[in-house]
């Protein structure tokens, strides 16, 4: 397959672009940070309260603001666009045409269904076109969609669709393996399964590159 432009607007099918993206409300940004955690703050006091816990105790009385801003500021602050890391795009001067891998790149994200954590680690792979992106860009782009309520599913799948964009290539591929806590520490209680997702386009279809991309992420 040809290395190929991609445009949003042209060739990405409105329907599986909707479905990518994590569902929110049309107004969820109306409200600042700050407005966000006071509310926040208060219910979660409600949930304590109702759990039973005395929030006048010195250790418990915090953990509501705690709680607040690190959902905010922190492990969600993914879900506001103003937090997406600006990608620059440099001319590929040196007409490298092989692919990039950056690799084991820390995924701390949350479950959407339990908000309890997902660790885990993602590769991800570009073969250039006539543009390169800053190494560091790949793990700000992967931690801006991991600090999210998420599937592991959609997190491979933004990952991906940024990286096209802002490399303008199809040439992209991303695995993420991750252990989630909702099903170590809860439910089934298995603390041995682990997740594997996978998104490959562009030239990463073809045998020859999907299977140099394992290689280089199975080395030790
Ligand atoms: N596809 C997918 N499922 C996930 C992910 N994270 C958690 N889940 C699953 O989401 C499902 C939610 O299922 P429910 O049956 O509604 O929830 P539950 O009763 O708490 O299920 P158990 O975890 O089996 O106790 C569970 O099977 C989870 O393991 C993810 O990233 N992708
Ligand atoms: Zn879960």
């Amino acid at each position: 397959m040809d290395n190929q432009d991609w445009d949003r607007d042209d060739e990405m099918d409105d329907h599986i672009l909707s479905s990518l993206e994590t569902p929110l409300r049309p107004d969820a940004f109306d409200l600042s940070d700050s407005e966000k955690i006071a509310i926040i703050e208060e219910h979660f006091a409600h949930i304590m309260h109702t759990l039973g816990l005395d929030l006048t105790d010195d250790s418990l009385k915090g953990t509501p603001h705690r709680v607040a801003k690190m959902y905010v500021k922190e492990i969600f602050h993914g879900l506001h666009p103003d937090n997406k890391p600006a990608v620059r795009r440099f001319e590929n001067k040196y007409k490298y045409n092989h692919m990039l891998v950056e690799r084991d790149i820390t995924v701390y994200s949350s479950c959407e269904h339990h908000f309890v954590p997902i660790i885990g680690k993602a590769h991800v792979a570009y073969v250039p076109n006539e543009h390169v992106i800053g190494l560091s860009k790949l793990n700000r782009v992967v931690q801006y969609f991991a600090r999210r309520p998420q599937v592991q599913e959609r997190l491979t799948m933004q990952i991906a669709n940024e990286l096209k964009q802002a490399l303008k290539t199809e040439n992209v591929a991303v695995v993420i393996e991750a252990d989630h806590l909702c099903v170590m520490s809860r439910g089934v209680n298995d603390v041995t399964s682990s997740t594997i997702t996978a998104e490959y386009s562009g030239l990463f279809q073809e045998d020859h590159f999907r299977n140099e991309f394992l290689a280089h992420i199975r080395k030790k």
